[in-house]
């Protein structure tokens, strides 16, 4: 480890196996951009979800969030988000593993979306704790 403001190592070009470590990672970020392009043209919720995040980053701006009420609208966005995602995944998996009707089916894809419920819930309650008050002193009395 060099010394703070010491002499800098010498510069080495990274190795084969670094270049395709490096190559491994870039493709990841690929195959997960191409994963929510195919479930945002695919499933009619996550377009909403796009909508409503586009209004509520608009929201943000326009009420000049604070640091920390930007990181739980950011926490609260995501984890809908990723919550929808997972549902998407599972239930892709689900009907290809059981297109038939089954009891194991159906919990699976319940159990899926109560996930979504309860990200959107606690969405919900940053809404309107970081947002309610803001939009509660606009209101004309
Ligand atoms: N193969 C199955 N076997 C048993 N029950 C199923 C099966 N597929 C779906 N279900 C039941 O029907 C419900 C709705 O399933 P569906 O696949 O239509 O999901 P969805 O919530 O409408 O998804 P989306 O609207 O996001 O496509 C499930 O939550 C589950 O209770």
């Amino acid at each position: 480890m060099p010394e703070a403001n010491g002499p800098l190592p010498p510069y080495a070009p990274p190795s084969a196996s670094q270049r395709s470590l490096l190559r491994r990672r870039a493709a990841s970020f690929g195959h997960a951009f191409r994963g929510v392009g195919m479930a945002l043209r695919s499933e009619l919720h996550l377009q909403l979800h796009a909508v409503a995040t586009a209004v509520v980053l608009g929201a943000g701006f326009y009420f000049g969030l604070s640091l920390v009420e930007w990181a739980l609208v950011s926490l609260a966005v995501a984890s809908v988000w990723a919550a929808e995602l997972f549902n998407t995944a599972i239930e892709t998996l689900t009907n290809l593993a059981s297109p038939g009707y089954h009891p194991l089916a159906g919990k699976a894809k319940d159990v899926a979306a109560a996930a979504v419920l309860l990200a959107a819930l606690g969405a919900l309650a940053v809404g309107g704790l970081v947002f309610g008050p803001k939009i509660w002193a606009l209101l004309p009395r």
